[in-house]
């Protein structure tokens, strides 16, 4: 939103959720409520503001959608197509991420391409195949305006793991400055594809403002960089050389992300709209642990 409010103007960025905003998210601009399960309040949210454009992030993610498949169902395939139907309905440019989950044992591990078998193992994984699918149908048949990225693991210090089996990689930074002990639940050699939020952020602004002649695919892979616990752990001993990680593998979040790729083929986003990434290992690193530090300086927490 703050990318977006730069370029289109503060009033004209909508933010919205079921939850309560942060002090900080809540002055920002304009923020409502909304339920993507209700579709006459989003219909209603869309026709008041005349929305043009729809970025649609709300979903379980794939440990958390384990644990819970029914919910997982029901937000990530019906509220899904909720949004569709509002968006063909209403003329929307449409934006859905898909993942990394989107693949299962079956596909190519090392590179996946953009396109090659899909049959993942989770409900996430499913839900978000059903998404590429419905929105690339209703793009040829309708002309919906439908994009969508597969983002790898994203790593933010703004917001804390929503549930997902790559959330180990943002712990990590905040166990290596409070306790200096982080306990893992993957093994130390799983590798897969992660990125910096301000990648993904630019990429997902990017690929919005494309013109649709440079668009050879609907959903596409995009990639930055692609790591191990034990290599992240390694690059965060550069800075904290006494940082201790333990292993205690979770037999859920151990399968699923055995049955992830370990690296992404980008290379037609690169070709069609010019995706590069910024952010390697190195100053993905850097910047976590400095922007951590400063929160929790402000905070007045001590550094570990
Ligand atoms: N974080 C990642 O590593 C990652 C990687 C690949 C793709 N993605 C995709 O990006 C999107 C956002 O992921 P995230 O990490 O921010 O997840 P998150 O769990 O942090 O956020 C999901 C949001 O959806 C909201 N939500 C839940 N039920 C809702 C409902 N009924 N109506 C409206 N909102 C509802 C939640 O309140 C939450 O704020 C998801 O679609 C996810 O699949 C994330
Ligand atoms: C990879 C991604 O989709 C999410 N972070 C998850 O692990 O579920």
């Amino acid at each position: 939103a703050q990318m977006l409010r730069k370029q289109y103007g503060t009033d004209n960025v909508i933010l919205s959720d079921i939850k309560k905003p942060s002090p900080d998210v809540y002055k920002s601009g304009p923020f409502v409520y909304a339920d993507v399960l209700d579709y006459k309040l989003l219909r209603e949210l869309i026709v008041n503001n005349r929305i043009t454009w729809l970025v649609h992030y709300s979903a379980l993610l794939s440990a958390v959608g384990e644990a819970n498949v029914a919910l997982a169902r029901k937000i990530n395939i019906t509220g899904l197509h909720n949004v569709l139907d509002l968006a063909l309905e209403n003329c929307l440019r449409l934006f859905v991420p898909s993942t990394i989950g989107a693949f299962g044992p079956s596909s190519p591990r090392d590179p996946a391409p953009d396109l090659c078998v899909q049959r993942p193992r989770t409900i996430y994984g499913v839900s978000k195949v059903h998404g590429e699918l419905m929105g690339e149908y209703l793009h040829h048949k309708y002309g919906l305006d439908f994009r969508c990225l597969r983002y790898p693991g994203v790593i933010s210090v703004n917001t804390t793991p929503g549930g997902g089996t790559t959330d180990y990689a943002v712990q990590i930074f905040h166990d290596a400055l409070s306790t200096g002990h982080h306990e893992c639940y993957l093994r130390p050699e799983t590798r897969l594809p992660m990125m910096h939020i301000a990648d993904c952020h630019r990429a997902t602004v990017e690929f919005m403002q494309a013109p649709e002649c440079q668009l050879t695919l609907r959903t596409y892979n995009i990639a930055a960089m692609s790591f191990t616990p034990e290599e992240v752990a390694q690059e965060i001993r550069k800075h904290l050389p006494h940082l201790k990680v333990t292993y205690n593998p979770d037999v859920v979040r151990q399968s699923i992300a055995d049955s992830w790729p370990v690296r992404f083929d980008d290379s037609n986003a690169r070709r069609d709209w010019g995706w590069t990434p910024v952010f390697g290992l190195e100053e993905l690193v850097t910047d976590m642990l400095n922007s951590i530090q400063s929160r929790r300086a402000k905070e007045g927490l001590p550094a570990s």
